[in-house]
């Protein structure tokens, strides 16, 4: 009688030739009714509250399609088997073990999500099954799938820790194993058919595995999302910049430690200007560390790359070669290096503590790959990034500079991005930012006066917080040291073109003019004092010179 309120209710109702039967509003019964005089072709308990038993299903000799999910049914297939039966769905149920199904031969799709099954069984003369869904159950093993005409199979969320029992299954087109523990794609080399491939959630580490796959033609999709090799690929063939800066790190602190060890009491002051390349950091670390020489020492770089026209050795870099890098590498010698442009580059610790001795805080140029790897390690300098504002007017200086080429050119403005982007994502990441328009470009190559209130600008801002009494003094004091600087004139000279009677002099410069007053590591022009000296610009032309 209730059975038949809800057809009434539903209005699907009919004798003898009804195709959909679905009892949907039924009260929290047991459910136990004879209704073999019904001809039901789909029936659908789908969340019928607290079924525990099917066995109503043996009184229905022509059912097709019998969903029971979301019950309580501990029992698995336990009515006469309707001679149709041909799709099934058991999710979310209580059953833990499956039974022989000889008598269900029409079976062709099989849906046993989110059970208790431990072990695979008792399919193997259903002979027409073609979808095998058992997901998120407790199997270990795959095994009792034979020969069947499998398509579709799913063993998501089980405890697989091997591809094994798949070997026969000539027909499969769709294999879902995802959230196991599979750690090899071995197994599956003679699935041919196979269009898709989920590993999601697994622990395959290494992309040779892949090897078993190489020859299933029609695989179009493959996913191995979330597991070991996916991070181990990313770092492989991409690695974001804080992989790259603790491997520089990890790297530099081992054999460090091998060699010395490295003491951590109180951090050098450093400076370190940033941007991309060509964006006009090496400069403005050289005219820093003229212009305020009682403050700043310059960091000279190691380097693999040949000098360009102009540069010299110990004075622009320490230019080397790879072997002697690599070699500098292994006795613990830097700090940080990176690899830009096919060459090496890295700053030694030497180089800061050299400055450091001076009760100078070290001033240094580097790419942003070299700023991750400082922030790992103790030092904790002022970073300042320089970054170009127009992509036009930069190309235009890096063309001016007559250095780069085209892919060269592109590589730098496409990593204007880059440093944007470390700026935005990571606010505090630069203790300053300056953006470099035509004017910066201008007063930096232009020799103008107003450079020094550029400079000083930085001063400020990055010295502010270093442990150096020396530095604080600046800001506490809110005073600006000493004017040290000539008048606009001699700093225009101070820029200019080399001396005619430099040997070469007759070449264009590939670089911009080294400023003048740089000191060499040979033979500092530093003093204490703060106050202007005399012989800074005379000095300068002399080096030069030499
Ligand atoms: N130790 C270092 N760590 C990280 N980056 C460095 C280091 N030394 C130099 N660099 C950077 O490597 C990049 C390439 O330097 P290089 O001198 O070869 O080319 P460049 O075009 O003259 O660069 P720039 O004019 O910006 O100094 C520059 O951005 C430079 O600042």
């Amino acid at each position: 009688e209730m059975i038949s309120n809800s057809i009434f209710q539903l209005g699907r109702f009919g004798t003898g030739l009804q195709h959909s039967f679905y009892i949907l509003s039924l009260p929290h019964i047991y459910l136990h009714v004879n209704i073999c005089c019904l001809c039901c072709f789909f029936i659908n308990f789908h969340n019928f509250p607290q079924l525990i038993d099917l066995s109503c299903v043996s009184h229905m000799p022509y059912l097709v399609v019998l969903d029971a999910s979301y019950n309580e049914i501990s029992n698995f297939f336990e009515f006469q088997p309707p001679k149709n039966l041909k799709e099934v769905n058991f999710s979310h149920n209580r059953m833990t073990k499956m039974r022989d199904l000889s008598a269900y031969a029409s079976l062709t799709k099989l849906v046993l999500d989110y059970n208790s099954f431990s072990e695979i069984s008792g399919l193997e003369q259903c002979c027409r099954l073609t979808h095998l869904s058992l997901a998120h159950n407790k199997i270990s093993r795959i095994s009792g799938l034979g020969g069947l005409p499998l398509t579709h199979l799913c063993l998501r969320g089980n405890h697989l820790e091997k591809i094994e029992g798949l070997e026969h299954l000539k027909s499969l087109q769709v294999l879902d194993l995802s959230q196991n523990r599979i750690t090899s794609l071995s197994g599956l080399e003679n699935l041919h058919l196979l269009g898709s491939l989920n590993l999601e959630k697994n622990l395959v580490s290494e992309i040779q595995e892949c090897k078993h796959i190489h020859d299933l033609l029609l695989l179009r999709d493959l996913s191995l999302v979330e597991n070991p090799v996916q991070v181990s690929s990313v770092n492989m063939y991409d690695p974001p910049m804080d992989v790259v800066a603790a491997r520089d790190h990890i790297t530099h602190l081992v054999y460090q430690l091998i060699s010395t060890l490295p003491s951590a009491d109180s951090p050098y002051p450093m400076l370190v200007l940033t941007g991309p390349r060509g964006c006009g950091k090496r400069e403005l670390t050289h005219r820093l560390c003229q212009e305020f020489n009682e403050y700043f020492a310059y960091g000279i770089s190691h380097t693999t790359r040949g000098p360009y026209f102009g540069e010299e050795n110990g004075l622009d870099y320490h230019f080397v070669s790879e072997e002697a890098f690599q070699s500098m590498i292994h006795t613990g010698k830097f700090i940080q290096t990176i690899q830009y442009g096919g060459h090496s580059y890295g700053l030694t610790r030497d180089a800061v503590e050299d400055a450091a001795r001076e009760g100078l805080a070290c001033c240094v140029h580097m790419e942003l790959e070299g700023v991750f790897s400082l922030k790992k390690t103790y030092f904790e300098p002022r970073y300042i990034l320089l970054i170009p504002t127009q992509a036009e007017k930069y190309i235009g200086h890096l063309k001016a500079r007559g250095l780069y080429t085209h892919a060269q050119m592109d590589a730098a403005v496409s990593r204007i991005e880059l440093y944007a982007n470390t700026n935005r994502q990571h606010p505090g990441f630069f203790d300053n930012v300056i953006p470099c328009g035509t004017m910066f470009f201008l007063l930096l190559y232009g020799g103008f006066n107003i450079i020094q209130w550029l400079i000083r600008c930085i001063i400020i801002i990055s010295c502010c917080s270093t442990k150096c009494s020396k530095y604080s003094q600046l800001i506490f004091n809110g005073q600006i040291p000493n004017d040290p600087h000539p008048g606009a004139d001699q700093l225009a000279a101070a820029v200019s073109p080399c001396s005619d009677r430099r040997p070469g002099s007759n070449v264009k410069p590939i670089l911009p003019p080294i400023p003048t007053g740089r000191r060499t590591p040979a033979a500092p022009s530093l003093s204490p004092s703060p106050s202007p000296k005399p012989g800074v610009e005379e000095e300068g032309n002399a080096n030069m010179e030499g």
